[in-house]
């Protein structure tokens, strides 16, 4: 079997009395588009930093393509492209601008026109980021995330509180990324449905169920992917978790 491109084992993670993830083992491989699918709280964000390097597990091991991101990290770095929720970038520069100062930093970087391609933002090109809609500043983060060609890309909120025109246009980029491998954080059921191979659902920091999202909803026996959700977690998701 080939090496997984993620592989996290037994995750643990507290700030202080809280813990935010426990004992989460998960394994994504290469080409494989995985759903980490939970209500607010659940720990998604702690688990994709703790894969991407970002924090330090309390116990537990991670490996991007066989590194560790804490010990190896130049090397998860350039294997590894991260669209984190809320990216602050430089309000006064332009997409195109943006695009330059991230392509600056990798030996081979994709070109800007394919990556403004990808996203759909060509005619955005000499836009200032501070004058994009939110929809418009959610692709440019996923462009940046695909500068230095990613074998691994992780996706944090996607598509959260955007119509649904730019919903659609999101996910047609990220089904554009045939060779990569993508974790993405969601609590959108469309969203995860549409998009992933495989969905692990995680409830109070820990892993209660994982599958093909058909598989999930013939095993509890529902009718959806979201009743499936309900009858695995006993959690409703809020409107707004689930917008
Ligand atoms: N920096 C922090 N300090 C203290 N507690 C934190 C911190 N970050 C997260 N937590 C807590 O850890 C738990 C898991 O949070 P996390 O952000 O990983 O969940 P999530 O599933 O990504 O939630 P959301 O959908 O709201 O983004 C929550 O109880 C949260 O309040």
């Amino acid at each position: 079997m080939s090496q997984p491109a993620i592989e996290a084992k037994n995750l643990y993670k507290r700030y202080g009395e809280v813990v935010a993830v426990e004992d989460v083992s998960l394994s994504v491989a290469p080409g494989e588009v995985l759903g980490l699918l939970g209500a607010n709280g659940a720990g998604k964000t702690t688990t994709i930093e703790l894969i991407a390097g970002l924090r330090k597990p309390d116990r537990g091991t991670v490996r991007v393509l066989g590194h560790d991101p804490q010990r190896e990290r130049a090397a998860v770095r350039r294997l590894l492209g991260v669209q984190l929720q809320e990216a602050t970038l430089h309000g006064a520069l332009t997409v195109a601008e943006l695009l330059g100062l991230y392509r600056s930093f990798y030996p081979d970087p994709r070109p800007a026109a394919e990556l403004l391609d990808l996203v759909d933002l060509r005619e955005q090109a000499k836009t200032r980021f501070e004058r994009l809609s939110g929809g418009q500043q959610q692709r440019l983060s996923i462009a940046l995330a695909l500068v230095g060609r990613p074998r691994v890309v992780i996706l944090d909120e996607l598509t959260t509180g955007l119509d649904p025109r730019a919903r659609r246009r999101i996910w047609a980029g990220v089904e554009a990324l045939a060779d990569e491998t993508v974790l993405l954080v969601s609590h959108a059921m469309d969203e995860v449905e549409r998009l992933c191979d495989r969905v692990v659902l995680l409830d109070a920091g820990r892993i209660v169920a994982q599958g093909a999202p058909a598989g999930l909803v013939a095993q509890t026996g529902t009718g959806s992917l979201e009743e499936a959700f309900v009858a695995l977690t006993g959690r409703e998701l809020t409107p707004e978790e689930a917008a």
